[in-house]
């Protein structure tokens, strides 16, 4: 006789032989299944939280982005938000800077409240590189009585709530997804807030009462393709060569809409590749720096036929005077109320530097700097929205804005370079 001769033909059959034991065995043994699996099953879920994309390793997509929840509200934050915001000085301006845990935007912060200006920042702290670095700019601010407001431009409440709590007279907006070349990896983080988040910011503007004067960001890349140089502001800025540039370039378009239907004044302010202490790690000037440091090679790129990439590379300190002196020299919005009631001015100028160098030459003076020879691999320039060289004429902004940039890059990247170290010494480490 097999085992399987001793399988039960029917559930009657069964049931009879079913002594006691064996049902309480079989009772047991059922318990210890599932508890098994059970085990099982939840450490398969812990693995899956664990190694999935969502760590902190990896920048937000857009959506997680928008679906944030920060805190804010109620008397203490209505408190901190007015004081800050408070103007310290004769004629001071009150500003809302957004992008203020930003590279620009936590030195224009320090300059205003340093001439005694109320500034309230606002950011939102994505970590489209290093969060650790947005957060020690912003422990600087907060130390020199800048309050910074965690939170979305795309978020109408809490603009609406800020407008509410300050009638702020001027916006400084520097809030923007930047980089040329991510934006072939996350398009949509950049019509996120380029775009949409630029419409929402000038929606609350253009409603509050009175409307604040505003000064914001665009960029160099708009120039795309134009071969003429020194780039002009009335260049043609219709060939853009990254997304990134057109969202600036819409951008543009946006602001002289909002200007004609509701009378906001707006002045953009096109920066030529800023770079300086505390700087952004995704710029080629400083990851070159900790990689050279690291002893890894660095990639260069060179335009077709070996032909030189090079930049109008504008050192930060004069970026900030630039900035104030836009804002300084904006008129006041003329509507009221979301209804404009005459002609208010719009501006756009070239932050520029007016001496490109190769980036070739860059490294070279980095080398000099860190007194470590650097890996280069020469490489050809890849399409993803890098342009061949940049170049500013800055007429304009030295006419209008006493605009005049001082300093060469030599001395704006010793600068660097003296913070670099002595920013990631003592266990900091570098990345980006
Ligand atoms: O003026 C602007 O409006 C923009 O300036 C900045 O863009 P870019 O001028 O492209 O700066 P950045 O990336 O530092 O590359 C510098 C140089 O290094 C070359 N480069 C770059 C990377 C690399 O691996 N190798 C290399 O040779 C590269 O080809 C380039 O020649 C801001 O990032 C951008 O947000 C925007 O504000």
């Amino acid at each position: 006789m097999t085992h399987l001769d001793n399988s039960p033909s029917t559930p009657g059959k069964f049931k009879m032989d079913k002594s006691p034991y064996i049902h309480r065995l079989r009772w047991h043994g059922s318990l210890a299944k599932l508890t098994f699996w059970s085990f099982v099953f939840l450490g398969m879920i812990l693995i899956f939280f664990f190694r999935s994309p969502s760590s902190n390793s990896l920048p937000s997509d857009p959506s997680r982005r928008s679906l944030r929840t920060y805190n804010w509200g109620g008397p203490a934050w209505e408190k901190r938000v007015r004081s800050s915001a408070r103007v310290r000085s004769r004629h001071g301006i009150s500003v809302l800077v957004t992008g203020a845990a930003g590279f620009v935007g936590t030195h224009v912060s320090a300059a205003l409240k340093r001439r005694g200006d109320g500034v309230l920042g606002l950011d939102c702290f994505n970590d489209y590189y290093d969060p650790s670095l947005k957060r020690a700019r912003q422990a600087l601010l907060e130390r020199s009585g800048v309050f910074i407001v965690e939170g979305d431009i795309n978020d109408v409440a809490l603009l609406s709530k800020l407008f509410e709590v300050v009638a702020f007279t001027h916006v400084m907006h520097l809030a923007a997804q930047a980089g040329v070349r991510y934006a072939m990896e996350n398009p949509g983080s950049y019509v996120h807030s380029n775009i949409a988040g630029l419409v929402n910011l000038l929606e609350v503007c253009k409603n509050a009462n009175p409307q604040p004067a505003i000064v914001w960001a665009s960029s160099s890349s708009v120039y795309g393709l134009n071969t003429k140089v020194p780039f002009s502001e009335r260049d043609r800025t219709d060939q853009p060569a990254s997304l990134y540039a057109a969202t600036k370039k819409a951008g543009e378009e946006i602001a002289h809409t909002y200007n004609h239907i509701y009378g906001l004044s707006l002045t953009g302010l096109r920066f030529f590749t800023v770079y300086g202490p505390w700087g952004r790690p995704d710029m080629a000037y400083f990851f070159f720096t900790r990689d050279i440091l690291k002893g890894k090679t660095i990639p260069i790129f060179e335009a077709a036929n070996h032909g030189t990439v090079a930049r109008d590379f504008t050192y930060i300190d004069d970026i900030v005077k630039g900035c104030l002196a836009s804002l300084d020299t904006a008129e006041k919005s003329t509507g009221s109320g979301g209804k404009k009631k005459g002609p208010a001015q719009l501006r756009v100028f070239n932050l520029g530097n007016t001496s490109p160098v190769p980036v070739t030459d860059l490294v070279t003076i980095l080398e000099r700097l860190l007194k470590v020879k650097a890996k280069r691999n020469i490489m050809k320039l890849p399409r993803n929205g890098d342009v061949q060289f940049t170049h500013a004429n800055i007429s304009s902004a030295q006419r209008e804005l006493g605009y005049k940039p001082t300093t060469d890059l030599q001395t704006g990247l010793k600068k660097f370079v003296r913070w670099y170290l002595s920013y990631y010494s003592g266990g900091k480490k570098a990345s980006g």
